[in-house]
């Protein structure tokens, strides 16, 4: 299973979360990534952990001030990008745009969706995953492989229609080792979670129950 930590813009030390995170990957043998604001990543990947992008800009050098670009965020230590978030939505041709940004680079791609219909759509377009995130769940206690397991199934099932080489991932509410048990018993092959860590007043605690769940 594969931990994607995206710290959004919560108040956290996200050096000290990447620590944390560093140390809890190498000490279990587990993948897990930190995604922090983009100002943060070089200072995230020095520490040593899987550094990943929160956003990429569907667009190439040129005159686009206030862009994210590929290149940057690779420059800058992303191994790997977020593509609409569900606080980050885009248009279905800027997905396909911010993937053709993602390939212009070496960056691994997870595209969001809100539900199992979005998730097959997105797996048209050949990310490395797919992550399914119901907006209601997230950022709440109940994760969603409790909350709304066939969600994660349906999703599961869309992806591989359309391509099985497309990893299906969940997220929403997600912050315990039971919750990344019920993710991966419903098929799906790594979990995005935020608050579960970015929030906890003890993020490497919060790090070390997650990876009991594998
Ligand atoms: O990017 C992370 C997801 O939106 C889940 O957030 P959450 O773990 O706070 O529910």
């Amino acid at each position: 299973m594969f931990i994607l930590v995206n710290l959004k813009a919560y108040p956290c030390d996200p050096v000290a979360v990447a620590r944390a995170a560093r140390d809890v990957a190498d000490a279990h043998g587990v993948r897990i990534a930190v995604a922090p604001q983009a100002a943060d990543l070089a200072r995230v990947e020095a520490t040593g952990v899987e550094t990943w992008a929160q956003h990429v800009s569907p667009v190439e050098h040129g005159s686009h001030t206030g862009s994210t670009l590929a290149e940057a965020v690779e420059a800058n230590g992303a191994e790997g990008t977020l593509i609409n978030h569900s606080e980050r939505r885009v248009t279905l041709a800027a997905v396909d745009d911010a993937l053709a940004a993602a390939r212009r680079t070496d960056l691994e791609t997870i595209v969001c969706a809100n539900d199992p219909e979005q998730a097959g759509a997105a797996a048209a377009l050949s990310p490395d995953a797919v992550a399914v995130e119901p907006p209601a769940l997230i950022g709440g206690d109940v994760s969603v492989a409790t909350a709304d397991p066939e969600i994660v199934e349906g999703a599961v099932a869309a992806v591989n229609a359309v391509d099985p080489d497309v990893e299906l991932f969940c997220g929403a509410g997600v912050s315990t080792g039971d919750d990344v048990e019920a993710a991966r018993d419903l098929g799906a092959t790594g979990v995005l979670l935020a608050s579960g860590v970015a929030k906890a007043a003890d993020p490497r605690s919060a790090l070390e129950d997650l990876v009991s769940g594998i």
